[in-house]
C-alpha cells in the first residue's frame, strides 16, 4: 500500500465492509451457541484472560481483521516505534515510551543514541530522593520530615499517575509502605481544587512535585505559582528549595521558575505526555507515597505486556486484538461508544485515563498524510466501576443503544471480604472454586434464563472469562 493509500481502499477494508452485513443478521445467541467458536476467542497472558466470544464476531471475521492488519502494515509500524523512528510525523519524534520500562541493560535507540541509560539514570535519582524524603534525611525548611506531597500536572502529567495511585491505594503492600503518608493531585485550575488540596496540609511538611513535559502549560504553571505562594508566606522564599520539586523535559524553564535543576527529574521529547505515566511524571509521586520497589513492580508488569505486543502473533496479542475490535465496532458497525466497566474499586481512574490514552490518539478526522477520512474512527469512552454503573447508564445499554463493553473482573480482591450465605463474596478460595464452574451454574442459572432475563443480548464484553461475564451481568438492577 503506497503511504497516500487509505485503508478503506484496500482490499481487505472491502471484504469487511461486506462482512458486516452478514454478521448483522446474525444473533449473539446463535455466534454463543458455537463452542469451538467460543473456545477460539480466549487469550492468556500474563495473568490476564481475554475474552471476546460476546464480540459480533466469528473466527472468519478475525482472519478479515487480520488481514487488515497486514494491509496496514502493523507489525512494520510496531517495529518501526520500537526501533525509535520518527512515526510522530507531525511532530518529527520517536515514540518510545516502552523504553521507559525496559530493563537495564535494553538498548533502545532514539536518533542514533540508546536511551536506556538515560532513563535508568532518572530512575535511580528517583530510588535515592525518594527513599532520602520516605526515611526523613530530606527534610523541610524547619527540619521536619516531608511527609505529605502534592502533584502539581494536568492530562498526561496528572491522569497516569492518578489511576496508578488510586490502583495501589489498598493493595496490602502498598498500602503498608505508605502508612503515614499523602499523596494528593492537584490539576484543575479552579481554585476550589487548590483549596481542596492544601486543606489540612501544612507548607512545613508538604513536597510540591510540579509536573509538566513543556513546563508552559497554564494551569500547571499557574497552580505551581499558587502554592509556590503558599510555602513562601509561611517558611520564606528560600523555603521553596526544599519543598518544591520538578519533573519536566524543560530543564531551563524549570530553573526560571525557581526550583534547583538538582532537583528536577528529566524525562525525553520521544514520550508523549499521555503516555508518561512510566517516566518520572508518575514514577516520582508514586515511589514517594509507596517507595520505589513497589513502583519497580509496575514498571515490569508495563514492560512484560510491551514484550508481548512486540512479539506475540496477533491472534494471540492482546493490545492488537483489542485494537483490531474497536475498529471492528466503529470503523464497520458505527457504533460510537465503548463502555470500560472494571469490577473493582481500585481501576476506578481507569476510565479517564484510557479516554486520554485512546480519544487523544486516535480522535483523528485525517489519515497521517492529512487526506480527510471518509469513515469513523476512534470510539467514545466512557465508564465507571461496576457495580455503580449498573445503577446509572447500565439502563441505556440494555434497553437504548448497543454499546460495546469491556468488563473488567479479578480474580483476587486486594481487600477480600467473605460473609456466610451471600452471594457476592470474594473471598479467594470461593473465588477460585467459582472460576471452576462451567458457565452461569455458579449462580444457579442456565444460559436460557440469562437470555429470558436479557441480560447478554445488548451487552459485547470482551475483557473477561465466561465465568466473570455472568457474576456481572447476573446483578445488574436496571429499575
Ligand atoms: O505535561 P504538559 O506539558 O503540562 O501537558 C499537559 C497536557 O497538555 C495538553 O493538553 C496535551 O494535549 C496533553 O497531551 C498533555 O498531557
Amino acid at each position: 500500500m503506497a503511504s497516500s493509500t487509505l485503508i478503506c481502499e484496500t482490499q481487505p477494508w472491502k471484504d469487511l465492509k461486506s462482512h458486516v452485513e452478514d454478521i448483522k443478521k446474525t444473533h449473539l445467541r446463535e455466534l454463543l451457541g458455537d463452542t469451538d467458536r467460543c473456545k477460539s476467542m480466549v487469550v492468556d497472558f500474563d495473568g490476564i484472560t481475554l475474552d471476546y466470544s460476546r464480540q459480533r464476531a466469528t473466527p472468519g471475521t478475525m482472519d478479515k481483521l487480520y488481514n487488515l492488519a497486514e494491509a496496514a502494515h502493523l507489525k512494520e509500524k510496531i517495529d518501526r516505534m520500537f526501533n525509535g523512528e520518527h512515526i510522530n510525523s507531525s511532530e518529527n519524534r520517536s515514540v518510545l515510551h516502552v523504553a521507559l520500562r525496559a530493563p537495564r541493560d535494553a538498548v533502545m535507540q532514539s536518533d542514533g543514541k540508546n536511551v536506556v541509560p538515560d532513563v535508568w539514570n532518572v530512575l535511580d535519582k528517583i530510588k535515592d530522593f525518594s527513599e532520602r524524603v520516605r526515611n526523613g534525611s530530606w527534610v523541610g525548611a524547619t527540619g521536619k520530615a516531608l511527609t505529605d506531597v502534592i502533584s502539581v500536572g494536568i492530562g498526561g502529567s496528572f491522569l497516569g499517575p492518578l489511576f496508578v495511585h488510586t490502583a495501589l491505594q489498598t493493595d496490602p503492600e502498598a498500602s503498608k509502605c505508605a502508612t503515614g503518608r499523602q499523596l494528593r493531585f492537584l490539576a484543575n485550575v479552579d481554585p476550589i481544587d487548590v483549596a481542596r488540596n492544601i486543606a489540612g496540609l501544612k507548607p512545613e511538611t508538604t513536597l510540591v512535585v510540579v509536573v509538566s513535559k513543556t513546563f508552559t502549560t497554564a494551569e500547571t504553571m499557574l497552580n505551581a505559582r499558587t502554592l509556590r505562594a503558599w510555602i513562601s508566606k509561611e517558611l520564606g522564599p528560600s523555603a521553596v528549595a526544599k519543598h518544591m520539586v520538578a519533573v519536566s523535559t524543560n530543564l531551563t524553564l524549570v530553573e526560571k521558575f525557581g526550583i534547583d535543576p538538582n532537583n528536577a527529574f528529566a524525562f525525553w521529547d520521544w514520550v508523549g505526555g499521555r503516555y508518561s505515566v512510566c517516566s518520572a511524571v508518575g514514577v516520582l509521586p508514586l515511589s514517594l507515597q509507596y517507595g520505589f520497589t513497589v513502583v519497580d513492580k509496575f514498571l515490569k508488569g508495563a514492560s512484560s505486556i510491551d514484550q508481548h505486543f512486540y512479539s506475540a502473533p496477533f491472534e494471540k496479542n492482546l493490545p492488537v486484538l483489542l485494537g483490531l475490535l474497536s475498529v471492528w465496532n466503529v470503523s464497520f458497525f458505527g457504533y460510537p461508544a465503548r463502555a470500560i466497566l472494571p469490577y473493582s474499586q481500585a481501576l476506578e481512574k481507569f476510565a479517564p485515563h484510557i479516554q486520554q490514552v485512546s480519544m487523544e490518539s486516535n480522535g483523528k478526522g485525517v489519515s497521517i498524510d492529512g487526506k480527510p477520512l471518509p469513515f469513523e474512527t476512534g470510539e467514545i469512552d466512557f465508564g465507571e466501576p461496576g457495580t455503580n454503573g449498573q445503577h446509572s447508564f447500565y439502563q441505556l445499554i440494555h434497553q437504548g443503544r448497543v454499546i460495546p463493553c469491556d468488563f473488567i473482573g479479578v480474580v483476587k480482591s486486594q481487600q477480600p471480604v467473605y460473609l456466610e450465605g451471600e452471594v457476592v463474596n470474594n473471598h479467594d478460595e470461593l473465588m477460585s472454586n467459582f472460576f471452576a464452574q462451567p458457565d452461569a451454574l455458579a449462580y444457579g442459572k442456565t444460559p436460557e434464563e440469562l437470555q429470558k432475563e436479557n441480560v447478554q443480548q445488548h451487552l459485547i464484553p470482551h475483557k473477561v472469562n465466561p465465568q466473570t461475564y455472568y457474576s456481572i451481568a447476573l446483578p445488574i438492577t436496571t429499575g
